[in-house]
């Protein structure tokens, strides 16, 4: 619960901040002085012409928020439970892997500041570090884990033991990446940060992964990951099998049909992302805020739907939340934090997400997140 009067919000950032972009834009900037073009152009672009990534910001601006007023909004209480754990707020830190190409603290920082501030950490497969020291560095704070399945699959099931002895709360199987989409920036800068060493955080620590490769060198785990981590043969009968290998909760990211998210519902799956991986796979698709109702309407609360892709600030989570994401995933805007300032640039973005998300709610006459629900959002 947080209470207006002693939470003026605005005013605490106008006297006691020191000066940090607050708007994306500006942060972006900041970023992009402070990268390399090849890890810069990495993390900014997606796939093709980038209509889908444009697409899933503009979008947003399709919906306004009809508010209500008069409804006495002195507390708002913000917490949500999902698959069986309460958390303070509807927000999470998307998956995002080789966080060291924008700053050398890499997830352990993220995930600190993500600890801080409360938000569940969704660490990703290819991440600098591994499953086990990011549990250490951030004891006690709610984590989830973004499987990227493997062509061995023993390698997934044998990660997919490790963050349950890990204590990790569920498992979020990414599914529109069987194979990297088309980045002409990439192509352009010609710069892969696998390629390159990055995100071996949790192979190079693997039994499995490392007791396949034919020789123990650096060439051999860039190799091998490669191999492992594009793997187009994905299909429903891995995810049954995925089921009998973890007791973890099972969610899948990157549903866009609501008749993928019917049959994941079918396959006994927990919950679903609707995410277009912010465009960067397959260019063209619907912006990830257009296609949310359709599945939160085809799912009808048997499931959490989680959501994002192309959110820039807290109006844009609270637009989601009101057309039905049971929570929103915050994806580039951390990353941009964390190249202009490390685990303190990540705070500041993740504290201006939640103030901006918790006004925004309050004035637009709502008082937590079963009401959130019933936020009238028109298009228009
Ligand atoms: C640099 C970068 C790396 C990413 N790595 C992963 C990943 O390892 N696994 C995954 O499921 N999604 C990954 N994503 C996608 C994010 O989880 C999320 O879907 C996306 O960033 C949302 O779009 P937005 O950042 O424009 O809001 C990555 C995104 C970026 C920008
Ligand atoms: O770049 C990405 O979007 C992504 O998901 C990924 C895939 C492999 C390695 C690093 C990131």
């Amino acid at each position: 619960m947080s209470n207006a009067k002693n939470n003026d919000l605005l005013l605490g950032n106008i006297d006691n901040h020191t000066k940090y972009p607050i708007d994306f834009n500006e942060l972006e900037q900041e970023a992009r002085e402070a990268l390399e073009p090849g890890p810069f152009g990495y993390i900014r672009s997606s796939a093709g012409g980038e209509e889908t990534y444009n697409k899933n910001i503009s979008s947003f601006s399709k919906y306004s928020i009809v508010p209500r007023f008069l409804t006495d909004v002195s507390s708002l209480n913000t917490e949500v439970t999902i698959l069986g754990h309460t958390y303070p707020h509807p927000l999470f830190i998307a998956p995002v892997g080789v966080n060291k190409i924008a700053h050398d603290d890499g997830e352990i920082a993220v995930a600190k500041a993500a600890a801080k501030y409360n938000f569940p950490y969704i660490q990703s497969t290819v991440s600098s570090y591994s499953i086990e020291e990011i549990a250490a560095a951030t004891p006690g704070s709610s984590k989830w884990f973004q499987l990227y399945w493997s062509s061995n699959k023993e390698i997934a099931f044998s990660m997919a033991r490790r963050v349950e002895a890990a204590g990790y709360e569920a498992i979020v199987l990414t599914v529109d990446t069987v194979m990297l989409g088309w980045r002409e920036e990439d192509i352009r800068n010609q710069f892969s940060p696998l390629k390159r060493g990055y995100g071996q955080g949790n192979y190079a620590t693997d039994p499995v992964f490392m007791a396949a490769l034919t020789e123990q060198s650096q060439e051999a785990i860039v190799d091998s990951i490669l191999e492992n981590i594009y793997h187009p043969t994905l299909n429903w009968n891995d995810i049954t099998e995925l089921r009998n290998h973890t007791s973890l909760p099972i969610l899948i990211k990157g549903i866009l049909h609501p008749d993928d998210a019917k049959l994941a519902i079918e396959k006994g799956i927990d919950g679903i992302i609707v995410s277009n991986h912010g465009g960067r796979q397959l260019d063209g698709v619907i912006a990830s805020i257009d296609a949310l109702s359709g599945i939160v309407e085809a799912v009808n609360g048997s499931i959490p739907v989680l959501f994002d892709s192309g959110v820039r600030r807290g109006s844009d989570a609270v637009k989601a939340l009101a057309l039905g994401a049971t929570a929103v995933c915050i994806g580039r805007p951390f990353v941009w934090g964390l190249a202009a300032g490390g685990q303190k640039g990540v705070e500041r973005v993740l504290e201006n997400f939640l103030q901006e998300t918790k006004v925004s709610i309050s004035l637009a006459g709502v008082r937590n997140m079963e009401e959130i629900g019933n936020m009238l959002v028109i298009k228009g």
